[in-house]
């Protein structure tokens, strides 16, 4: 594994999680994996639980951590060949061969700009880092992806599962705001490696891209795509007919009636979350939610990738 850019990309996906529920499990001291090796993380976007996960799973592998918000350095360039008298003054080019050399690896966040689906198809920071960078990249969210979110649900849901092949419901949320595709894609991607009985339901016109997903199972009525399912896991995403368009379809709340179609079914969502918009106090207080446990596993994801990519390095 050179990169952590998406699911689908990464080969020993199954082997991350048993890697990450071990790593969970044991006491052991796994301080001398990144003895002087340095994380060099930078953010383009928000973020609460990933920054502090992924700065811990440094940390607790022996790492030097050090991190950045994107807009405190220089405003970047990524189109090549562009003649930069305008507002960017780096290119993508100097900044990833120049960090390149302080990092052994470099994590990064961008968020799409849901402004033109063509354009954020081309995830061009993540990849422009991965094409012009020397050393791996780590993805903590880009426009497409967010693998340590969808290796932290895989890990929850493993640790959690009472059957071998449980049945997995990805369902779509309102939201008063567009947000990206990534989460519900890696955990798509997530799913697909781990073989359960995977079904997503979510109104028509918000498909997930096909070339990304693969031949999904859609169920268009969420209470029957409910129905017996082990896991429900919310999320909202962008329409992809409509793109950047905000969706607050309120009849798609995950709430305690329609969590009663479920077998006693367990709740997930990566968090943040709107309360009472994309689901509801009592879901979200329930002992069936599994929010907090899904988010502590993001160190134990972190850890299991960085330890794969040192390894591999
Ligand atoms: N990394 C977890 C989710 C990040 C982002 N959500 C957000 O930006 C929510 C913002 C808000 O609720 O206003 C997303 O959906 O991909
Ligand atoms: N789930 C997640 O990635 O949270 P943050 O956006 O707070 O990092």
């Amino acid at each position: 594994m050179k990169d952590y850019y998406s699911i689908a990309k990464t080969s020993n996906f199954k082997s991350l999680v048993e890697q990450g529920l071990m790593m969970k499990q044991e006491a052991s001291d796994f301080s001398g994996i990144g003895k002087d090796k340095t994380l060099v993380i930078i953010f383009f976007s928000p973020s609460l639980r990933t920054r502090i996960s992924t700065h811990k799973a440094g940390l607790k592998l022996g790492m030097h951590v050090i991190s950045m918000n994107a807009g405190d350095g220089y405003q970047m360039e990524f189109d090549l060949g562009s003649i930069m008298n305008g507002n960017t003054a780096e290119h993508i080019k100097e900044a990833a061969k120049v960090l390149s050399q302080f990092g052994d690896m470099i994590a990064i966040r961008a968020f799409p700009g849901l402004q033109s689906k063509e354009d954020d198809l081309k995830d061009q920071v993540l990849k422009g880092f991965i094409k012009y960078a020397t050393v791996p990249i780590i993805n903590l969210e880009s426009c497409l992806h967010h693998p340590l979110q969808g290796l932290a649900d895989a890990i929850t849901i493993e640790g959690n599962k009472k059957t071998a092949k449980p049945k997995v419901v990805l369902s779509w949320a309102p939201h008063p705001k567009a947000l990206p595709l990534a989460v519900p894609i890696s955990f798509a991607q997530a799913m697909n490696a781990m073989d359960y009985d995977f079904v997503v339901t979510h109104p028509q016109g918000h498909e997930l891209p096909p070339e990304l997903v693969g031949d999904l199972n859609i169920e268009y009525d969420q209470r029957k795509a409910f129905e017996n399912a082990d896991f429900v896991y919310a999320k909202s995403w962008s329409s992809t007919q409509y793109y950047g368009i905000p969706n607050p379809d309120l009849s798609w709340i995950v709430d305690a009636e329609k969590m009663a179609f479920t077998n006693n079914g367990k709740f997930m969502h990566c968090l943040p979350i709107r309360r009472n918009v994309v689901a509801s106090d009592s879901v979200l207080d329930s002992e069936n939610a599994l929010i907090y446990e899904q988010a502590g596993n993001r160190v134990f994801a972190a850890q299991s990738v960085l330890h794969s990519l040192i390894e591999h390095s």
